[in-house]
C-alpha cells in the first residue's frame, strides 16, 4: 500500500508552481522531502491533501486516482495532512481541537483517549486553550489531530521547524514508531534535517517545481552531502 504521485502539475489559479513532480511514499516507511525556500514542497503537500487542484499527473492510493477528491474525501481515504501552518483552533481547548477533528471520522470519537495516552503533554493540557500551547505543544496537538482520523499515511509539513531540540526528539521518535507501526509518512524536512533523514528511507529532493534528486536519505548525512545538494539546486 503505497501512496504514489506521478508527473504531477498544480499551483495556485493560473499560476503554475509544480511542473511534473514524481514521488512514492510506502508504507511503513518515512519518505522525506527537502529543497530551497520556494521550491514548491508545500504547495506538493497541500495538493496531495486535496486543498489545491491537479492540473496534471496523478495522484494514485490503493490502486484509486486521488484527483479531483475533496480534502475530506481524501482525508476519509486514509490520508492525513499537518499543515505547516495554523494547524490547530487557537480558542478551543486541547480536548475541543480533536473532538473537532474527529467529528467527520467513523470511531474517531474513541481514538481520542489512545491519541492522549500516546502523547501525554497533551493529556495533561487536555482542557488548556490551543493559544496558551508552546510551539512543541501545538505541533504535538496538530499530529494527534490529523492521528485522531485514524490515517494510514501521514503528511507532515516542516513539523519541527522553530521547536526546541528537545521536542524535535519527540516528535520524531513518534513520527518513527508510527512508521514502524506500518504508517507512510510524508515529511517536508527544515534547515537542521539529521535526525529525520537517519531515520527516513528515500529522499526527494525538489527545486523550483521538479525533482532535482532522489537519493536514500541516509546518504545525505555523509560530510557535506546535504550541503552539495541543496547547493547545486541554485
Ligand atoms: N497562495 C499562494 N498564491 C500564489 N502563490 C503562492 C501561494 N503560496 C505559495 N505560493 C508560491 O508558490 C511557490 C512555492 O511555494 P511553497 O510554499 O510550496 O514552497 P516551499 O518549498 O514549501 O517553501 P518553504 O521552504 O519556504 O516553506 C513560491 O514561489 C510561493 O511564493
Amino acid at each position: 500500500m503505497q501512496l504514489e504521485v506521478k508527473a504531477l502539475k498544480s499551483g495556485y489559479g493560473k499560476v503554475q508552481i509544480l511542473h511534473g513532480i514524481d514521488l512514492i511514499a510506502p508504507a511503513g516507511e518515512i519518505t522525506a522531502v527537502l529543497g530551497p525556500n520556494g521550491a514548491g514542497k508545500s504547495t506538493l503537500m497541500k495538493t496531495i491533501a486535496g486543498h489545491l487542484p491537479v492540473m496534471a499527473g496523478e495522484i494514485r492510493y490503493r490502486g484509486n486516482s486521488l484527483a479531483g477528491h475533496t480534502a475530506l474525501s481524501i482525508c476519509k481515504e486514509g490520508i492525513g495532512y499537518v499543515p505547516q501552518e495554523r494547524n490547530v483552533f487557537a480558542e478551543l481547548t486541547v480536548r475541543d481541537n480533536l473532538s473537532a477533528s474527529a467529528l467527520a471520522f467513523e470511531g474517531a470519537g474513541e481514538r481520542i483517549g489512545e491519541v492522549l495516552r500516546r502523547f501525554p503533554i497533551l493529556g495533561e493540557r487536555a482542557g488548556q486553550l490551543a493559544s496558551t500551547l508552546s510551539g512543541g505543544e501545538r505541533q504535538t496537538l496538530a499530529i494527534a489531530m490529523a492521528l485522531v482520523a485514524g490515517p494510514d499515511v501521514l503528511i507532515l509539513d516542516e513539523p519541527t521547524a522553530g521547536l526546541a531540540p528537545i521536542f524535535v526528539d519527540r516528535i520524531v521518535s513518534w513520527v518513527r514508531e508510527l512508521a514502524q507501526d506500518g504508517m507512510g509518512v510524508i515529511w517536508v524536512v527544515e534547515q537542521n534535517p539529521e535526525k529525520i533523514l537517519a531515520t527516513s528511507g528515500t529522499a526527494y529532493v525538489v527545486d523550483a517545481g521538479r525533482n532535482s534528486e532522489t537519493m536514500a536519505a541516509k546518504t545525505l548525512l555523509e560530510p557535506g552531502r546535504l550541503e552539495e545538494v541543496l547547493l547545486q539546486v541554485h
